[in-house]
């Protein structure tokens, strides 16, 4: 079956060949040895205690939409929204697909001080090395591109560098594979895109919050606009939202994220009583 999740997959493969070629692991494990990572799933946590924890993603370009950005600097943007209230941020680094990259995650996260997760297809060891070594705190595993073995030998690998692990599903199916993990990851999505076709429905979304325990951070991912998104998502159970494109596409992204928290806050009614 050829998808597009196959297709990026298979150009991840070759990246990652080429980057093996390139840089030793010795090397990134020599940088990964020169800062330590932030927790980022108890970020989320400690912030959705109190109001609504929202994962802002820099995000350039999507297969899906093209060009989302053009004005597009990185420190900018990953300060903007830190000063705009973002619990954590999500950096893509796929360069072919969403013209992101490992400088920009390492700019992003330099720049900042809440903790950042590379955002990419996580296919080999190597690329968690890597995560670590360009100032990733957490990484992404999709359960749709990897079998139970690889999810499980990854997240342990991750947690080995003290690295969290967020992993995406899209299905009940996807879901209790992960439930069924002997090393639990730190932080379970919901990706409401259906990475095989694109299609994108936030129910994907509300109908699996039920199944995930409450003691993983519990993210909804895709498509959230507004603040009456959060507060169904919120009132599903999730605890944390990853907001990409509605972002990225206002001209001040900062303020829109300021507004849309300010929205979402005043219209969740516990939230609305911790704030006061
Ligand atoms: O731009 P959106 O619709 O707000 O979505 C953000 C994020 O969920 C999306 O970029 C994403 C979710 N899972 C992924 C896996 C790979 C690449 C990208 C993604």
């Amino acid at each position: 079956m050829s998808t597009h999740l196959n297709k990026i997959v298979a150009t991840t493969r070759e990246t990652v060949a080429a980057n093996k070629a390139r840089v030793p692991v010795s090397e990134l494990e020599r940088r990964a040895a020169l800062h330590r990572p932030r927790g980022w799933a108890n970020a989320l946590s400690v912030r959705s205690a109190c109001g609504p924890a929202v994962i802002a993603e820099l995000k350039k370009a999507s297969p899906s939409k093209g060009l989302i950005r053009a004005d597009f600097n990185v420190e900018h943007l990953a300060r903007q929204y830190e000063t705009s209230g973002a619990a954590a941020l999500s950096v893509l680094t796929d360069e072919p697909y969403f013209q992101g990259s490992l400088r920009n995650l390492e700019l992003a996260s330099a720049a900042v001080a809440i903790p950042c997760l590379r955002k990419d297809f996580t296919i080999d060891e190597y690329q968690i090395v890597e995560a670590r070594a360009h100032r990733g705190d957490a990484i992404l595993l999709i359960a749709a591109a990897l079998t139970s073995e690889e999810m499980h030998r990854f997240t342990h690998t991750a947690h080995a560098i003290d690295l969290d692990v967020l992993i995406e599903v899209h299905t009940g199916e996807e879901l209790d594979r992960v439930l069924a993990l002997d090393e639990a990851p730190d932080a379970i999505g919901v990706n409401n895109r259906n990475l095989k076709t694109f299609a994108v429905r936030l129910e994907t979304s509300l109908e699996l919050a039920v199944r995930i325990p409450a003691d993983v951070v519990r993210v909804a991912e895709s498509g959230i606009a507004t603040a009456a998104d959060m507060v169904r998502l919120r009132e599903a159970g999730f605890d944390a939202f990853l907001i990409g494109e509605s972002l990225m596409r206002q001209p001040d992204p900062g303020a829109a994220l300021s507004t849309l928290l300010a929205e979402a806050v005043s219209s969740i009614p516990v939230l609305h009583e911790s704030a006061q």
